[in-house]
């Protein structure tokens, strides 16, 4: 792979369109009968996402994007950039319900997760003239930080640190840029969180030899917070860190100091509207959110690269249905928008409200 970009990897490239998600708006649009709402979702299919790659199976998928994406370059003469999630790590989403994965640790879960990250790196190899973003492991990391009392958290330690380290290894070895996923200024950003964090991240940076593909960290995947909020969201209540920005130049400076030269990408996909959150911690299909900022490399920070949409609105966080394996009472909340289906699931009901709530409007 060519030596990496001291820059921005955004900078001068096409973001390509995630086929996947195009497809599940236009069958969301052909539900909606209303005129100016129907063509307002339509506009959705335009704007850039991450394509969450969260099953084995979609692995092959990762090379059809590839191959696509690939076809458009050289028809365009323009360089394309595809966005992807790493999202398959043993034991996944420890505090949670919702998002559990396919992988057990007491089951080969950490053989298999290699086996997963070799699947990706395979198809990535085929494609070197297609620049590849990654996010790495939403929710993992983050969760080492708070949630070891949690027993399946203190338990999935080791295979989530040696995951991620493996991830950014194979990731880089093709010429991948990575932002390890870092939780959002509700959860890493209260001071107490953000001093353990910044070691936490710098260490499997170094552990992962440093490379200067791993670019620095993803906030607020698949979360609501402001970029940069007029006025404090009221839940904030205690952290001066009440936005992703503050949040950024908060954390920045600490894991620089621990040897982590961290630049951001922010996820905005959902959070067009605030105040719509009875607690911070409430993740679940929050009613009353809409999509946010659209992406850009226009930031307004130094430190962040890019304004993204990770999270592809419009695909649930989690069942609503009390009875489900993975029913997680996050899910059942006051502000859970509800009936709701299995997280990773069309939830149309809730796309509409995001289009309706867009600010900007689409
Ligand atoms: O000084 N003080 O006053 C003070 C007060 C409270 C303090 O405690 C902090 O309170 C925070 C809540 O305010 C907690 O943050 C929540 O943690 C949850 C995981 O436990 C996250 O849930 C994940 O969300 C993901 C999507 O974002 C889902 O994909 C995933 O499935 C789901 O599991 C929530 O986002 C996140 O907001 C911190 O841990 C906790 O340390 C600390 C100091
Ligand atoms: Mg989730």
């Amino acid at each position: 792979a060519p030596p990496a970009v001291s820059g921005n990897p955004y900078t001068g490239y096409t973001v390509y369109l995630s086929p996947y998600y195009a497809a599940e708006v236009d069958a969301a649009a052909a539900l909606i009968s209303d005129p100016t709402l129907k063509a307002k979702a339509l506009k959705v299919k335009d704007i850039p996402t991450f394509t969450w790659f969260d099953v084995i199976a979609k692995t092959p998928d990762l090379g059809k994007y590839l191959a696509d994406a690939s076809a458009k370059a050289q028809a365009s003469g323009q360089k394309y950039l595809v966005q992807i999630v790493v999202y398959d790590l043993p034991d996944r989403d420890c505090a949670a319900y919702a998002s559990n994965g396919e992988f057990a640790i007491a089951n080969g879960g950490e053989a298999n997760y290699k086996r997963y990250v070799d699947q990706l790196v395979a198809e990535i190899k085929k494609y070197p003239d297609i620049r590849i973003v990654a996010v790495i492991e939403p929710d993992s990391l983050a969760n080492l930080v708070t949630n070891l009392n949690v027993s399946k958290c203190s338990g999935a330690q080791n295979a989530y640190k040696n995951g991620v380290i493996y991830a950014l290894e194979q990731m880089s070895s093709v010429g991948v840029y990575s932002y390890v996923d870092a939780g959002h200024a509700g959860w890493l950003g209260w001071p107490a969180n953000l001093t353990p964090a910044a070691k936490l991240f710098a260490d499997i940076y170094k552990a992962a030899g440093s490379s200067p593909f791993i670019k620095g960290l993803a906030t607020n995947v698949a979360n609501y917070n402001a970029l940069s909020a007029s006025s404090p969201d009221p839940v904030t209540q205690g952290n001066q860190n009440t936005d992703e920005l503050k949040f950024i130049n908060a954390f920045a400076p600490a894991l620089r100091s621990n040897g982590f030269p961290a630049q951001f990408i922010v996820d905005q996909g959902r959070s067009g509207r605030q105040n719509i959150r009875d607690q911070w911690g409430d993740w679940c299909n929050v009613k009353g959110a809409g999509f946010g900022m659209h992406p850009t490399t226009n930031t307004g920070s130094s430190l962040i690269d890019a304004i993204v949409w990770v999270k592809p609105g419009g695909e649930c966080d989690g069942t609503s249905d009390t009875s489900a394996p993975r029913y997680d009472t996050h899910c059942g909340l006051a502000d859970a928008h509800k009936p709701a289906p299995e997280a990773g699931t069309w939830f149309q009901d809730y796309f509409v409200e995001l289009v309706r709530n867009a600010n900007p409007a689409l």
